[in-house]
């Protein structure tokens, strides 16, 4: 068996608590350089990587000489805020010795399911890879409590994941992969090397939370490996002081626990849309325009829209149709409906002074569309 990491070109590589952090004894320096300059040469062979990284919470409390996990929500919060300068530097750090630079992104689940900043998150997240840059990840943990209580990143990792059309999430944790039960507890556990992302009897063997420095356990990371495989992506889960393990994985050795999504990355995105059935708003193209879309695979301009129906915000799936009213595609837009009354029928080159601001030359990408 071949890992599908080496034919994967987009990665999300997630690092557990319990690793970063050396189950508790504050950051590991040196381990964290090693995942570094893994990470750099990844991008050597020509892959994009963003890091989901907790350790937030565990380093905040050594800095703040918390003995124990406080209970206090807020002071959990404090902890996150205090322990994410230390991460931020770390990573700065450990990455800059390679020549590559780094971003602080704090997310939230909710972030992910309001539309318009889903789409903004997207476009920041592929905007900082074009330009070279690492994305570090982790959640917001200031504003807000249900994820704080649960502390899972995993979740965090397959939605990054699904936003940015990943071909692969990459979970390092302390164990050397999903076991048929947890190894801490059965000594007769053993590894199970591939299986189908989604199969339910691997949640079964995930059993509850995980060790006292991480929260999530194993279930939340079959959980993740589930949810990236509805954009597509295939799951890894590996041992994260495993010698060498991404740049292992990136020359196809299977190492840990694979788990393959069953439908094509571009196959679930494409279903994703069209399950979109009642869209918000319409805009009506011009014979050019359904031309440019369904002939040539072009993005939509504003130039080619000559009427709106309906109200949509920055983000939201809608509808394209032709003069007839005939749907001819779906996609996510980058203006709203009053913007788009005002853009359309004027070149792209025009929307700066009519609307002062510019989301994007398209109404449309054609990444974001899909034809019906
Ligand atoms: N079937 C299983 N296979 C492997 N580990 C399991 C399993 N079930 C439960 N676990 C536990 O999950 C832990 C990893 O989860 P967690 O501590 O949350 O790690 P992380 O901080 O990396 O997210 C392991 O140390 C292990 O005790
Ligand atoms: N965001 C928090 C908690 C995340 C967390 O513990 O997640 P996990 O590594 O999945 O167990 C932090 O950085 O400490």
């Amino acid at each position: 068996m071949k890992s599908v990491i080496q034919q994967s070109s987009r990665i999300i590589v997630k690092v557990g608590s319990s690793l970063v952090t050396n189950e508790g004894r504050g950051l590991d320096h040196s381990a964290i350089a090693r995942w570094a300059a893994q990470i750099a040469a990844l991008r050597a062979l020509g892959k994009e990587v963003v890091l989901v990284s907790s350790g937030a919470i565990a380093e905040g409390m050594l800095r703040l000489q918390f003995g124990a996990r406080p209970t206090d929500i807020h002071e959990l919060q404090a902890c996150a805020a205090v322990g994410q300068m230390g991460l931020a530097q770390i990573y700065e750090t450990s990455f800059r010795a390679h020549d590559i630079g780094t971003a602080q992104v704090l997310l939230t689940h909710a972030d992910l399911a309001d539309r318009e900043r889903y789409l903004n998150a997207r476009s920041t997240l592929t905007t900082l890879l074009r330009l070279g840059v690492v994305p570090i990840i982790n959640e917001n943990d200031t504003v807000v409590t249900d994820e704080i209580k649960f502390g899972d990143n995993d979740t965090l990792g397959a939605l990054v994941a699904n936003l940015i059309e990943a071909d692969a999430l990459v979970i390092l944790t302390d164990q050397r992969g999903l076991y048929s039960s947890d190894p801490r507890k059965d000594p007769n556990a053993f590894l199970i090397k591939e299986a189908q992302a989604g199969d339910e009897s691997l949640e079964a063997m995930a059993g509850g939370a995980g060790s006292s420095i991480g929260r999530g356990g194993m279930l939340t990371k079959v959980l993740a490996a589930k949810r990236a495989a509805r954009s597509g992506a295939h799951t890894v889960i590996a041992w994260g002081r495993e010698e060498e393990v991404l740049v292992r994985l990136a020359c196809g050795e299977a190492i840990g626990t694979q788990l393959t999504a069953p439908t094509a990355r571009l196959t679930a995105r494409r279903q994703w849309m069209i399950d979109h059935l009642h869209t918000s708003g319409e805009v009506v193209l011009d014979a050019g325009a359904v031309q440019k879309l369904t002939q040539e695979g072009k993005s939509l301009l504003p130039i080619g829209v000559i009427a709106v129906h309906g109200q949509f915000r920055r983000g939201e799936v809608i509808t394209c149709v032709d003069e007839n009213g005939r749907a001819v595609a779906r996609g996510l837009t980058n203006y709203t409906g009053s913007e788009v009354r005002r853009i359309m029928r004027h070149a792209s080159s025009e929307i700066e002074a009519i609307l002062g601001y510019v989301e994007g030359p398209e109404l449309i990408h054609r990444d974001n569309l899909v034809l019906l």
